[in-house]
């Protein structure tokens, strides 16, 4: 299907109306102004600068380390790249699950000091009043169900969420939380795709998936995972669409080598 570049921003309401007439959703993540641009031009409809810029920029294991000023700066960058997409932030561990006046304050900073269109949370009914606070703003705001990373270790492992009737039952709820609160989507991250499916249909608001099969109404990667930067990182979910690695690896390699050969530079490479 080709995209339709002639749409000046991907706004709230053209996600919305994206759902109502079927057209999925695509979405990635960006951390920087190069790679951003190259998302931006091939026709993103949401980049979404991830806390797991924690884990493919910063080096580690979980999200919890980044900070809020780390992902602003972030942040900033991607917005100065994207002319189309709709660029919303994670609020990242910490940052406001104190009270809602702190993840007012945060979202804030964000929309402020990177430009960002909006933000997301992680939880559900716990979260209400931070996210009710956040909308009151005018700040649109994304929710984010199901494995929800800044909760790793209260969880223990990376598995599969909601498999039992009750998790599943209370993501339902919470779902529908968000969408009653005012969110203009949510995430659903590695729930089975029945539930995701049951979900998607439930809901007006769009839903994105990653690891929540094909019924949901658009989808999200994180972009080194997709373009195969980052090698260790193999879930099921994951489709690798390059092999990067190996192709910057091969370069890379090649440029060391001529530098060793003193094959580079050569007399046109000089002054
Ligand atoms: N590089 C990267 N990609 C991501 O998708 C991602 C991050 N980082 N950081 C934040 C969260 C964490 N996410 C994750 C993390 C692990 C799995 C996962 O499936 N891990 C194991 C299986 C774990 C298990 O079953 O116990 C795997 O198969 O690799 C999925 C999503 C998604 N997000
Ligand atoms: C995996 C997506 C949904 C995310 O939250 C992130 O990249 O941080
Ligand atoms: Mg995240």
């Amino acid at each position: 299907m080709s995209v339709n570049k002639e749409v000046k921003r991907i706004t709230t309401h053209i996600l919305q109306e994206m759902k109502n007439r079927g057209e999925k959703i695509a979405m990635l993540t960006a951390y920087d102004f190069s790679m951003a641009a190259i998302v931006d031009n091939a026709g993103m409809d949401i980049i979404l600068v991830g806390d797991s810029a924690s884990n493919v920029m910063a080096g580690h294991e979980t999200t919890l380390p980044i900070t809020l000023d780390q992902m602003i700066y972030h942040a900033s960058s991607v917005v100065r790249a994207a002319k189309r997409a709709l660029v919303i932030v994670d609020l990242p561990f910490g940052s406001y699950q104190g009270n809602s006046k702190e993840a007012l304050a945060s979202a804030i900073r964000i929309m402020k000091e990177a430009g960002a269109h909006g933000v997301k949370l992680e939880g559900g009914v716990e979260i209400a009043e931070s996210v009710t606070r956040i909308l009151t703003a005018g700040i649109p705001v994304m929710g984010h169900l199901g494995l929800t990373p800044q909760s790793i270790y209260k969880f223990g492992t990376y598995t599969v969420r909601a498999k039992e009737e009750a998790e599943a039952a209370k993501l339902k709820e919470d779902a529908l939380k968000l969408q009653e609160l005012g969110c203009f989507g949510v995430v659903l991250e590695k729930i089975p795709a029945k539930l995701a499916a049951e979900v998607s249909q439930s809901l007006n608001i769009p839903t994105i998936g990653i690891g929540a099969g094909q019924h949901c109404d658009g989808q999200v990667l994180v972009i080194h995972d997709m373009l195969g930067i980052n090698k260790g990182f193999k879930p099921r979910f994951l489709r690798q669409y390059a092999g990067l690695f190996d192709v910057m690896n091969d370069a890379i390699s090649n440029y060391v080598g001529d530098v060793k050969a003193k094959n580079f530079p050569n007399r046109k490479e000089e002054y």
